[in-house]
């Protein structure tokens, strides 16, 4: 059934280098809007549901230029508060062969998203107009003052019965050092709040701080997430596992644990294009299914193949129809379509 969902995050611009150069060498950059709230909202439309955006844009033409972007992608704009100076920017080198692609964020303490006042947000009425809430780990690194935005919000939705989801989406760069220390405790105050997490061991080792003797990181994965679930009481956790072959392929395998039962997608393995917002898309998919009830294997394999498509796509937001990603489920790879 199509579902309202809300989700709680900053409209980022995403300045990206032309080809393959580096920052120090090119002289031009194609800028476009991104930010987690807007990636899973633009898939969430495409798979018939409601959107709406709660975040904070500035009264200026930058503002009206992501407003515009959001509203091309279906996304509803009536929960965009306006106000304050700037929008929070990221660069974006490409990277190729051995090079990885390397993402430099700058002065987003600043945006208008990050020092929006205390009573910015109305939760009280967003909360009753909608079924699901999104928030992401990487709001959560920001400040205090979206920390609060965000357990207040979540904390309504709950009270009115909704789902809340969480992706940790762990950046370090964002936490600074110490950062798994300094993350712990507000991650866990979401888990406690949240119905749907996207995570994987990583999370559980280095910012949960769990210990396991186990050396793979699928042995890892099912001794400690059925642990998490169990400790913050979560319906169900999904994530990604990723590697990378010689040839630049990366493989990409999802799983999801409800009811302490753990289920796998197959390992897809695909070319990239443009790896930024692939797991906004794979989150996207585990929702949608969720919102469907799908089963848990036709939920994770079309989450998977929705996060394969996003790496095909340039921007990070993911633009695949439900269609699309049936047919990529389904159907060989073929020629030109005509
Ligand atoms: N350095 C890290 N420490 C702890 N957890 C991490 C780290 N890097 C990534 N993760 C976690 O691994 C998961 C997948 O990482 P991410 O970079 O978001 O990949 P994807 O875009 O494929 O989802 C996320 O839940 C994230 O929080
Ligand atoms: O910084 C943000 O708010 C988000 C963007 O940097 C970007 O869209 C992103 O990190 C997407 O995450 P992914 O889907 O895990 O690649």
């Amino acid at each position: 059934m199509a579902k309202r969902i809300a989700a709680f995050g900053e409209v980022m611009m995403r300045l990206q280098v032309p080809g393959y150069e580096l920052l120090s060498q090119a002289s031009t950059l194609n800028y476009s809007f991104s930010g987690t709230g807007v990636n899973v909202l633009s898939a969430l439309a495409r798979f018939g549901h409601t959107g709406y955006l709660v975040s904070r844009l500035p009264a200026n033409p930058l503002g009206e230029a992501a407003i515009s972007y959001i509203r091309k992608l279906g996304i509803a704009e009536k929960h965009i508060a306006r106000g304050g100076n700037y929008v929070g920017m990221y660069f974006l080198e490409n990277g190729f062969g051995v090079r990885p692609s390397r993402v430099t964020y700058t002065n987003r303490q600043e945006s208008s998203f990050n020092t929006a006042p205390e009573e910015t947000y109305d939760f009280e009425t967003i909360a009753k107009n909608i079924d699901i809430a999104h928030f992401c780990g990487i709001a959560l690194a920001m400040n205090d003052s979206v920390r609060s935005h965000m357990t207040r919000f979540a904390r309504t939705v709950k009270e009115q019965g909704g789902t809340v989801v969480f992706d940790c989406n762990y950046r370090p760069s964002l936490w600074g050092d110490n950062g798994y220390e300094k993350a712990k405790p507000h991650i866990e105050d979401m888990l406690h709040l949240a119905d749907i997490v996207m995570m994987n061991e990583k999370d559980a080792i280095h910012v949960l701080g769990m210990k396991t003797e186990k050396e793979t990181r699928h042995e890892q994965l099912t001794e400690l997430l059925p642990a998490v679930a169990q400790r913050y009481n979560i319906r169900v956790i999904a994530g990604t596992h990723r590697s990378i072959n010689g040839d630049n392929t990366h493989v990409l395998q999802g799983f999801m644990l409800k009811q302490n039962i753990f289920t796998l997608s197959k390992s897809l393995t695909f070319s990239v294009y443009d790896r930024i917002g692939a797991g906004d898309a794979f989150a996207s998919g585990i929702v949608h299914g969720e919102s469907e009830q799908f089963s848990p294997e036709k939920t994770v394999g079309f989450a998977v193949a929705a996060g394969m498509l996003a790496h095909t796509v340039v921007g990070d937001t993911p633009m695949s129809s439900e269609s699309d990603i049936v047919r990529i489920m389904t159907e060989a790879l073929g020629d030109v379509e005509r």
